[in-house]
């Protein structure tokens, strides 16, 4: 009997060389390395890659080049196909729902990058009380008078972060991690709106408060983290600035639409926001032209999660949920289980 086929989008493997022998030992695999959209389609519709069962992409640098799976992509899968494990926390550009409908379970890896996002975001905070991107811009300038200016007047603006409050958008596991970092370095006061409240559990290891209204935890935080997955609505628009405290801060590590940066340039300018700290941007690769110049905005190159470890994570993660789902049913992070229960293909 022939072995079932994975299709590995991207390049290849470079940390889990064990792992992936097991994957090969099951499961014959096809590359696809980078295909552009329109060869990625065509090598769909004449079935080169045969009828595989499983995708993998193990990094998120290669592998996307066919762009977003939408329902144009995703009905060119073969039926066989039952699960899609990608690299990466955000899935904003998989339609999830439509994968289900076809009966494909979506695994993102967000367990894998963690760590990494947690601590670029703790960078971001940190900034944002801080004002480092004002010191750091006025030292590589190499004009001594910015420099002056930077350790002259630094210090009157800028706070130690503890005891301050950080209200959280999200608390998934990025979420949470973020939280037991502020909480144990700098004592800082955790607030949080989710659509779920955490068990109390949850909770209490972290001191925090719940708030099932977001306008009520933004009239009380200190600093607002944006960390929810992006479902195609903002979170963050120009009332929502408006009735944050006069003088907090935002950072966001999520996704880039999920703020108004109009909105969020406006409450900057009229200094009703102290500051900001982002990782995502509206337009990327793109940047706001008037973020750019803010010497109290602290911007990032979407980089939060980048690392070695979550690449590892990420290549790891990808290869067990597809090796757990073919042996036991179940996949490790599968996103999109609510509409695939639902769908009448199952
Ligand atoms: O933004 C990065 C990711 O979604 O992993």
């Amino acid at each position: 009997m022939p072995k079932p086929i994975v299709l590995h989008l991207g390049d290849d493997i470079k940390w889990n060389h064990e792992l992936y022998t097991q994957l090969q030992e099951k499961f014959t695999i096809k590359r696809s390395y980078s295909m552009n959209r329109s060869d990625f389609m065509q090598a769909l519709k004449t079935k080169q890659f045969g009828d595989f069962v499983a995708m993998y992409r193990p990094f998120w640098n290669t592998g996307g080049e066919m762009g977003n799976w939408d329902d144009e992509l995703i009905s060119l899968l073969p039926k066989s196909c039952k699960i899609y494990a990608s690299a990466g926390a955000g899935f904003d550009w998989v339609d999830t729902k439509r994968m289900a409908e076809q009966g494909i379970i979506y695994c993102n890896a967000a367990a894998a990058c963690t760590e990494s996002v947690a601590d670029a975001a703790i960078w971001l905070i940190l900034s944002t009380f801080r004002n480092f991107s004002w010191s750091a811009i006025a030292a590589r300038s190499l004009d001594v008078e910015k420099f002056k200016d930077a350790s002259q007047n630094i210090a009157a603006v800028t706070h130690n972060p503890n005891g301050f409050s950080l209200g959280i958008i999200g608390l998934g596991k990025i979420g949470y991690r973020i939280a037991q970092k502020a909480h144990a370095s700098f004592e800082m006061r955790i607030l949080y709106n989710d659509i779920r409240r955490m068990p109390a559990e949850i909770e209490k290891s972290i001191d925090a408060k719940f708030y099932a209204k977001l306008d009520d935890m933004l009239v009380d935080a200190d600093c607002v983290l944006v960390a929810t997955p992006f479902a195609g609505d903002k979170v963050m628009d120009a009332p929502h600035f408006a009735i944050m405290k006069r003088g907090s801060r935002l950072v966001n590590i999520a996704r880039g639409k999920l703020i108004d940066e109009e909105a969020l340039v406006a409450a900057l300018e009229s200094g009703h926001l102290t500051s900001a700290g982002l990782d995502v941007h509206y337009n990327e690769p793109a940047v706001n032209q008037k973020l750019a110049k803010m010497k109290n905005v602290e911007l990032l190159s979407h980089t939060a999660g980048a690392s070695i470890e979550s690449h590892i994570g990420f290549e790891r993660l990808g290869i067990e949920n597809i090796l757990s789902f073919f042996s036991t049913g179940k996949a490790v992070t599968a996103v999109n289980l609510h509409w695939l229960k639902s769908s009448s293909n199952l």
